[in-house]
């Protein structure tokens, strides 16, 4: 039974699934999603989704945002990494990129709603347990690599490391 950090062997961890997350900020706000499907429905969150076959993070990152709100994402930047341990032994391995704009109009899909939130009032009472913590690096720029443990949708351990 996963409770800390430290119960898992990350020099051999396995993820099941790998997984992207994909965040627009431009003029003080970032667009977010109500996801209304699939792994997190009901929370607010970035577009994304898992990697195909074949697929690189980057790639996978860009085709969830198409596929989620229409949009194509520019001026695209790796951010950080995430490692997902869940107690019922899934794990998630995720990627997570800004962006600095976009073609298109963001629209609503089957999968998501798009919503614009102010950088200084982020919704986190609504979003995974683990986004306060690394929120804040993103927003400053600050590369992150964070290693949590979760319980469905309670984070039991978190630590983070900056570059
Ligand atoms: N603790 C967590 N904090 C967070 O911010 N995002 C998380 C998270 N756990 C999972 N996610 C995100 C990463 C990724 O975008 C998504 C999980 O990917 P999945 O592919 O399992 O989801 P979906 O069911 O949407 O799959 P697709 O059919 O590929 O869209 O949830």
């Amino acid at each position: 039974m996963y409770k800390t950090v430290d119960d898992v062997n990350w020099e051999n961890w396995d993820p099941v699934v790998t997984a992207t997350l994909m965040f627009v900020i431009r003029d003080g706000r970032i667009l977010l999603i109500h996801k209304k499907r699939g792994f997190g429905k009901g929370k607010i969150n970035g577009p994304g989704g898992k990697l195909e076959s074949g697929e690189t993070p980057l790639e996978c990152a860009i085709r969830e945002t198409q596929e989620e709100l229409c949009i194509t994402p520019t001026g695209v930047e790796f951010a950080g990494e995430l490692h997902f341990q869940f107690t019922d032994n899934n794990s998630i391995h995720g990627y997570v990129y800004t962006a600095t704009g976009y073609e298109g109009e963001p629209t609503e899909t089957d999968e998501a709603d798009p919503i614009w939130c102010s950088i200084d009032e982020l919704p986190f009472d609504r979003m995974w347990e683990d986004d306060h913590i690394w929120f804040p690096h993103m927003l400053e720029g600050r590369h992150f690599s964070g290693r949590f443990i979760f319980d469905n949708d309670r984070m039991l351990d978190a630590v983070i490391e900056l570059d």
